[in-house]
């Protein structure tokens, strides 16, 4: 048995006004084929990267093996320096490491103060913003924040979702996506933002039997390719070579949903937020009633809640 596997959609070439009509709308993912990124596709390479860079240090997830795992915590969190954590990135087989010479790297560039400002590479790396060019899809007052993500090769990033509309632009390497829809939330044992089933091509049917009623979207971006990745649509990214990708992230909604603390785009819109605020407080007065009884009320709680989402 395996899921249901569908391909993303390819647009080639898109202007802003066809963008809006043909991508945005449909919400559903898109990859953006010959896009003018701007020089960065010639100039990213390591070299340029680590000459350029300020001195300043990053902080790098470290992992022994390439599967991130947030729930058994297989990675460390260590300071580096720009420059070195693309060299390291871009190799297999290290001299100085932290664990063993195999590692693998993951970094997500952060804001200037990591725990309210969102990651802005205009500010934080200004001597590299003039070689991007972000397509102008979104009004600039939209505008949240541009992340910077270079990892090693082989390195997978957990399944999660991210509540603003994102274009992920593929520098240099070639990645895998696999992205599930909203609507399959249910299959997908969500441990906050992020899902449980850690590995998606060898999932653990017997603690997660409902994972193989998940619809998958797949892609291989190519360097220069962008994917336009809907608010909530769950992604999950294989590095198949060492790669570089910066993602900008904007608010598709009215500024006022969205959480003011939120520096990595991925709290719950306030109303949301609220909702299962109040869920919780019900589930916990449920607990005042025996067992038979919060069954019972659960069990029409659940129901009042289907008919509202089907
Ligand atoms: O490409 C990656 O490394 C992760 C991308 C991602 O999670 C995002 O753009 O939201
Ligand atoms: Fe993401």
């Amino acid at each position: 048995m395996t899921n249901v596997v569908k391909n993303v959609n390819v647009e080639y070439q898109i202007d802003q006004d066809n963008f809006a009509a043909t991508v945005q709308t449909k919400r559903k993912p898109c990859v953006l084929k010959g896009m003018d990124i701007g020089e960065c596709r010639s100039k990213w390479t390591v070299e340029y990267l680590s000459d350029n860079c300020g001195p300043h240090d990053c902080v790098v997830h470290v992992s022994e093996t390439s599967q991130m795992d947030f729930i058994n915590k297989n990675y460390l969190y260590r300071k580096l320096p720009f420059r070195e954590v693309v060299k390291r990135a871009s190799v297999t087989k290290h001299t100085e490491y932290f664990i063993n010479p195999k590692e693998f790297y993951y970094f997500r560039s952060l804001g200037e103060n990591v725990r309210t400002e969102a990651s802005n590479i205009t500010e934080q790396f200004p001597q590299f913003k003039d070689d991007i060019k972000i397509p102008q899809f979104f009004p600039q007052e939209s505008f949240f924040s541009s992340v910077f993500r270079i990892s090693s090769a082989g390195m997978q990033l957990w399944t999660h979702y991210d509540v603003m509309d994102n274009l992920l632009i593929q520098i240099n390497g070639r990645k895998r996506v696999t992205l599930f829809p909203p609507s399959d939330a249910l299959y997908l044992y969500l441990h906050g933002d992020k899902s449980m089933v850690t590995d998606i091509d060898r999932p653990d049917l017997t603690k997660f039997p409902n994972f193989i009623k998940a619809k998958r979207y797949e892609c291989v971006l190519e360097a220069g390719d962008i994917l336009f990745i809907p608010a909530l649509w769950f992604h999950n990214v294989i590095a198949l070579e060492f790669g570089i990708a910066v993602n900008v992230f904007w608010k598709n909604l009215k500024p006022e949903l969205y959480d003011k603390k939120d520096p990595y785009g991925n709290k719950d819109l306030i109303p949301a937020a609220r909702s299962m605020d109040i869920l919780n407080r019900a589930l916990k007065v449920l607990d005042e009633l025996p067992e038979e009884y919060r069954d019972f009320y659960a069990r029409k709680m659940v129901a009042k809640i289907q008919e509202k989402s089907y």
